[in-house]
């Protein structure tokens, strides 16, 4: 289904193109610098290194194990560090920032409140000190002639047993700086249906609600994750993959739960390189997105965590372009099923699509055109 009108993006082309990040977590995107000069502040002394360029390096070998309980694990070193307002007031400030020079212009990222307790700041301080950085972030941003606008997901630890309190949270904070809810942690032996209770008051606040799923526990979860505690979109999701069978000749056949996934337009939140390193995947080229794009399931590219993954919206998107030869109708299309996905309200969106999405993929594609125009009348010249 790749279109023939345009050419496969630079990565500077790429990096220019307005992208749009459903899933991303806050303590998964740390610049290394950032967490060595706050453990230093905090009198942190368990980083595994203490120069950047080796931490970065220490953080994506160790998120590499084809384990999501084992990836999980670094996560322990950056929410040590971020327990205090000031850091955390940084880290989302430099998280908006980075984003923005990436050509992110809009983005929910999503951290859980009740990790970031450890030196007495209450939940309500913690969700302050993220918005403030957010807001911070977002005007040296427009400052340096990037425009981005970040929304915050608060999610609930799905081994722990603070899910309602965190919706309520969440619904709180709706009008200031929250859209939404998430659940994450080690998915296998912690089924959604855990936090009916946090997805049941949602659901009455007419709020929204994403859960990881589909990631390193298959179709049970994903079907979970929708039927019954009724998930807006899947976070990854990659499992839906399942309940499609390709026969010899080609033919695909989708399941009842892949049919529903695709007709109800349910988005899934992919992140392939944090699949790769997970093992729910084993090559970009293989990657499940491939087959869920050609098939037009709601297919979006994210980045899950930055620092473990080494990446970044345009890296990710390098990588597809790489493996399925996309263009940038590709990207706009993923892009577009991104924005009409955010939860935040539906003018905004079409806002979004129709002044800065559209308009910066058009402006690419015409650069492309003229510089097209340009070598065909230098052949044409050369040639007379
Ligand atoms: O991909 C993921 N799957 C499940 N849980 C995850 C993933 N990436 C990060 N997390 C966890 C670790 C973080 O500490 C937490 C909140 O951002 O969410
Ligand atoms: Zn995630």
């Amino acid at each position: 289904m790749t279109s023939q009108t345009t050419p496969a993006p630079a990565p500077e082309q790429i990096r220019r193109a307005p992208k749009v990040l459903l899933h991303d977590h806050l303590d998964g995107g740390l610049r290394p610098g950032t967490i060595i000069d706050l453990a230093r502040e905090v009198g942190y002394e368990a980083l595994p290194e203490t120069e950047a360029d080796k931490l970065g390096v220490w953080f994506r070998e160790a998120a590499d194990s084809g384990s999501l309980p084992r990836y999980l694990e670094t996560f322990a070193h950056t929410c040590a560090v971020m327990q205090t307002k000031e850091a955390l007031f940084r880290v989302a400030a430099e998280c908006a920032q980075d984003l923005a020079e990436d050509g992110v212009v809009y983005a929910e990222i999503r951290y859980a409140p009740e990790q970031h307790l450890e030196k007495g700041l209450t939940l309500e301080e913690v969700v302050e000190a993220v918005n403030a950085g957010f807001r911070e972030g977002e005007r040296r941003a427009k400052e340096s002639g990037h425009r981005i606008r970040v929304g915050a997901l608060l999610t609930a630890m799905r081994h722990a047993a603070r899910a309602l309190e965190i919706a309520e949270l969440a619904n709180r904070y709706r009008d200031f700086g929250v859209v939404g809810f998430d659940i994450a942690g080690a998915e296998a032996g912690f089924p959604p249906t855990r936090h009916l209770d946090a997805f049941e008051y949602l659901k009455r606040e007419n709020n929204h609600f994403t859960i990881h799923a589909g990631e390193a526990f298959g179709l049970p979860s994903i079907w979970q994750a929708l039927q019954w505690c009724g998930a807006d979109r899947l976070g990854h999701g990659v499992r839906i993959i399942d309940d499609i069978q390709i026969a010899d000749d080609g033919t695909v056949e989708l399941g009842r739960l892949a049919s529903y996934v695709r007709d109800k337009r349910i988005p899934l939140e992919m992140c392939p390189t944090s699949n790769l390193q997970t093992g729910a995947a084993t090559s970009y080229a293989e990657h499940p997105i491939g087959l869920l794009r050609r098939l037009h399931f709601r297919a979006t590219v994210n980045t899950d965590n930055r620092l473990m993954s080494g990446t970044s919206m345009s890296r990710e998107f390098e990588h597809l372009v790489g493996a399925f030869g996309y263009t940038l109708d590709d990207m706009q299309w993923f892009t577009v099923n991104a924005m009409k996905s955010a939860f935040i309200p539906f003018d905004e969106r079409l806002a979004m699509i129709n002044d800065v999405i559209k308009p910066g993929y058009a402006e690419l594609k015409s650069e492309w055109l003229f510089q097209q125009t340009a070598s065909t009348r230098g052949s044409v010249a050369s040639a007379s």
